[in-house]
């Protein structure tokens, strides 16, 4: 399933987008959460491929990321275990560069394709030397998302959005991923400064963090990624079934939003 077609036709029906997240490996029923996810009406499911130096992370994705990486979780062994979950929405790998390197940018956009994933964030691959990720991403069918961040200059907006495939992930503040009280007051400006240059999906994520925040976020942009609320309910032992409740919270929050606007 192409992530940024499924994405344009959940959104130019109506729909607000709900991107929760999972980090990979996090528990032995870790898959589950992609499943109760996509029942809950996630539009897509993000999964993070943890990593020991996770730099733009905060300390929930990091503990996740940690006691993942714990449990023996890898990269390969995640992919695999994607495989035989048949998700009915698109997945988008989340990973950092240095994983990619260590395999290759084909053979990774490779091993990403056989498992079903439909796309891939690197945050921390720099847009100057993206272009061999690009090719090898195109080469596989893999839509890799781009970041845009509120330093982000008009010029380099433009092309970030031009060049980034599914959608484009504005990143809502200067700083790591983490809950947050309120949503950073330079989201709005930067998801409208995004979408005056693009008709492409834009999602907003970091610390978009309860329902309310959701619905701030969807006046300006398309959608949302919620990784760190979820997991920190999931680090504190709460299963896949219980979370459910948490992301159709925000799918009502959103669809009562969008039926607000007609
Ligand atoms: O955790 P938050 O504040 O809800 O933000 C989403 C974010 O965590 C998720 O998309 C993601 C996890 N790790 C990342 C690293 C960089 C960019 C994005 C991410």
């Amino acid at each position: 399933m192409n992530l940024e077609t499924h994405l344009r036709a959940r959104r130019d029906a109506g729909h607000k987008l709900l991107v929760p997240y999972v980090t990979g490996g996090l528990s032995s029923r870790w898959p589950d959460y992609i499943t109760a996810f996509e029942a809950a009406g996630a539009d897509a499911v993000e999964i993070g491929l943890p990593f020991s130096d996770p730099m733009l992370d905060g300390a929930t994705i990091q503990e996740a990321s940690d006691r993942a990486l714990a449990r023996g979780a890898t990269a390969r062994g995640i992919l695999e275990e994607l495989a035989r979950l048949r998700a009915n929405v698109p997945l988008v790998a989340m990973t950092y560069l240095n994983l990619v390197v260590q395999e290759g940018p084909d053979a990774f956009c490779a091993a990403l394709r056989e498992a079903g994933v439909a796309g891939l964030v690197v945050p921390d691959a720099p847009l100057e030397e993206a272009a061999g990720l690009e090719a090898a991403s195109v080469r596989n069918g893999i839509d890799l998302v781009l970041l845009a961040a509120p330093s982000s200059s008009p010029n380099r907006l433009a092309e970030i959005a031009d060049r980034s495939r599914g959608f484009v992930y504005a990143v809502s503040l200067m700083g790591t991923t983490g809950e947050r009280t309120d949503l950073a007051e330079s989201a709005a400006k930067l998801s409208l400064a995004i979408k005056a240059v693009t008709d492409r999906p834009t999602l907003l994520g970091f610390g978009v963090s309860t329902p309310a925040h959701a619905v701030e976020a969807a006046r300006w942009a398309d959608g949302v990624v919620i990784a760190s609320a979820l997991m920190c309910r999931a680090l504190d032992g709460v299963p896949p079934e219980g979370l459910a409740p948490d992301v159709a919270a925000v799918r009502r929050a959103l669809d009562d939003t969008a039926r607000s606007c007609h």
